[in-house]
């Protein structure tokens, strides 16, 4: 019997959508608005999904607080209040979309959760527009 555990976060970024090597006019068909040079920002919600076994012992898949803790040295203390593109190492060469930064949060949080779990990360970047990764 497989459970999962969910977990919320949030944090606040500002990005730019553009790639280095199209012209502004490239960039600006493409991405509108999200192009603008001098960035814009984003209330990100994050849920993190865990899906494992149930501990007969605890009664956990995980313990709650292991995975709060987690989330805040990988994402919070990374991303929170940062400009993504220009102080966040992940995007310097990679598009901060919410498609990439949600595969950087899943290979951010994967390595340090036990092998037997299943990772499943769902990130709103407006409360209209969201995207989910499992690592397939
Ligand atoms: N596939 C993707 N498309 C878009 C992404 C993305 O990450 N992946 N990102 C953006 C921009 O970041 C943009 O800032 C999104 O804002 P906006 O279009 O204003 O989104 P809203 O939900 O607020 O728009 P409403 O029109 O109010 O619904 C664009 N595309
Ligand atoms: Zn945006």
């Amino acid at each position: 019997m497989r459970v999962t555990v969910h977990r919320k976060a949030h944090f606040n970024a500002a990005h730019r959508l553009y790639r280095k090597d199209w012209s502004f006019e490239k960039n600006e068909s493409i991405f509108g608005k999200c192009n603008n040079p001098n960035f814009h920002g984003h209330n990100y919600e994050l849920i993190v999904s865990v899906t494992g076994a149930i501990d007969p012992e605890t009664g956990y898949v995980i313990d709650m607080k292991v995975l709060k803790d987690i989330i805040k040295s990988e994402v919070e203390d990374a991303f929170d209040h940062k400009n993504l593109n220009v102080e966040v190492e992940d995007f310097k060469n990679l598009n901060p979309t919410a498609e990439n930064i949600a595969v950087v949060i899943y290979n951010k949080i994967k390595p340090k959760l036990d092998t037997s779990l299943d990772l499943e990360i769902t990130l709103y970047e407006t409360p209209r527009n969201f995207v989910t990764y499992s690592g397939n």
